[in-house]
């Protein structure tokens, strides 16, 4: 007998998905086995780019989750709410989930996991992070016998895309996110891609799965990349460097009770491997012992990438389904169930790069060095090449420094006459 999906959701992923699921000759042949029996939609008469009897549409979609016959539930809706809901009460009625749904498993994955593991069924999210990278079931199988130390990646398509237009293009910000979006890569709300929130949600994940611990949403550190700039692009280019925003999650200097897990906008040396990395691709570096480093490269967003990954999950249930063992795998299931600790980032140690406009005064540069070396902050290199308007243009980039350290010197700077202000403070890696 056929395993029977109800699908959350015909939009960019959800179409990508039934088109991949009804094109499956020269796939795997556990996909002829899979029938799509149920999908649900906001607005029935929307023109779609597939083709599905009227009968498997709907638009009640706890209809779906509530319906004996459905086998698994694939969640491609997005936003907290009702898919939250719609997933506990799948669970609840005994039915294995995939789900794309970032947003809603950084936030309420414990009381889904919790409840997937008491109804003994199983939560994939392969197309949560990384879009069609496989990188989930990596970390939780093939690289999980690893301590890791590092999970550093580019896990949003939208902004790397952005970043990317912007420094070889020299585009606006604005038209290159139009561009994101036309393209399927953005979400619903963009601010969540261009805030970094899409990002934070995927570190949040991929460091729960890689430290064996859950991960409070709000214990990660996130910046967008609204405020990079076209001159810091210049300068980043001129100083060897690209930048890109990164998601980050690290014991720092080895220490496994210094769990440090953030998402900002980063200047990358162009020799590291995740500098050359453009447009809507994604990759991830996993660091681990006794492994050494990893990387995983792929498309990060996209129908028919992140159709990929969904549909993985699916055929993994289908075969589980098929296998018709009644213990659970127990490298499929969360094993989680305390929180990891995570460092504040005034503790982070790294460098700094800062711009700062200044009245063309002379001893500018000498004053900011004493500010710098009241707080330990030691300067790998100053450089003062232009002017903007009637104000003189500095850039530094500071050896490691304590990011507390660091902020405090800039408190003191800031209230130096001669300082107009300092448009961009960027971390480096
Ligand atoms: N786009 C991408 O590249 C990627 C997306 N994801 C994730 O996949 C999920 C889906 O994203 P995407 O396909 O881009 O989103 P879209 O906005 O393109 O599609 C959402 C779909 O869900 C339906 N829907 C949404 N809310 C409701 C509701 N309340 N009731 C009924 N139907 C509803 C919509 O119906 P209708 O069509 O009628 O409006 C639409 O078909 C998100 O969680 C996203 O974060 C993950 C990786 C990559
Ligand atoms: N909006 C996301 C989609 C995939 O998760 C992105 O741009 O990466
Ligand atoms: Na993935």
């Amino acid at each position: 007998m056929g395993v029977k999906l109800g699908i959350l959701g015909l939009g960019t992923v959800g179409t990508g998905t039934v088109q991949l699921l009804q094109d499956a000759v020269g796939r795997h042949p556990l996909l002829g086995e899979i029938e799509i029996y149920r999908v649900g939609v906001r607005s029935p008469d929307k023109p779609r780019a597939v083709e599905l009897p009227q009968s498997v549409i709907t638009t009640d979609l706890a209809e779906i989750v509530n319906d004996p016959a459905v086998d698994i539930v694939v969640e491609v809706m997005g936003g907290l709410e009702p898919a939250r809901s719609l997933l506990l009460q799948a669970i609840k009625n005994g039915k294995h989930v995939v789900t794309a749904n970032k947003a809603a498993i950084s936030r309420f994955g414990a009381e889904i996991f919790n409840a997937a593991n008491e109804a003994g069924v199983y939560v994939m999210l392969e197309a949560a992070v990384g879009g069609g990278i496989p990188v989930i079931q990596p970390l939780k199988q093939a690289l999980s016998v690893n301590r890791i130390n590092t999970v550093i990646g580019i896990v949003n398509g939208t902004t790397n895309y952005i970043l990317t237009r912007m420094q070889t293009e020299g585009s606006d910000f604005g038209d290159v996110l139009a561009d994101a979006q036309r393209l399927g890569y953005a979400e619903a709300d963009p601010t969540a891609d261009v805030d970094g929130l899409d990002a934070a949600d995927k570190i949040a994940i991929l460091a729960s799965l890689g430290f064996g611990g859950r991960i409070h949403l709000q214990d990660v550190y996130c910046e967008g990349i609204r405020q990079v700039s076209k001159t810091d692009i210049t300068y980043a280019e001129k100083l060897g460097f690209v930048i890109k925003l990164l998601a980050i999650a690290q014991y720092q200097n080895n220490d496994h009770s210094q769990l440090s897990v953030r998402v900002h906008p980063t200047f990358v040396p162009k020799s590291h491997p995740l500098a050359s990395v453009n447009g809507v691709y994604n990759a991830i570096l996993v660091e681990g012992e006794p492994i050494g480093q990893v990387m995983f490269f792929g498309p990060g967003a996209g129908a028919g990438a992140t159709a990929s990954a969904v549909t993985s999950d699916i055929l993994s249930l289908t075969a589980a389904l098929k296998s018709n063992t009644a213990a659970p795998n127990p490298l499929l299931t969360c094993r989680h169930e305390d929180y990891c600790q995570v460092t504040p980032i005034s503790e982070l140690v790294t460098r700094f790069y800062a711009r700062f406009l200044t009245k063309d005064h002379p001893g500018v540069i000498g004053k900011l060095g004493t500010c710098f070396g009241n707080h330990g902050v030691s300067l790998e290199s100053v450089v003062q090449t232009g002017f903007q308007g009637a104000l003189a243009e500095i850039v530094v980039v500071t050896h490691d420094v304590q990011e507390g350290n660091f902020r405090q010197a800039l408190e003191e700077i800031r209230s130096l006459e001669a300082i107009d202000s300092i448009p961009s403070i960027l971390r480096v890696l």
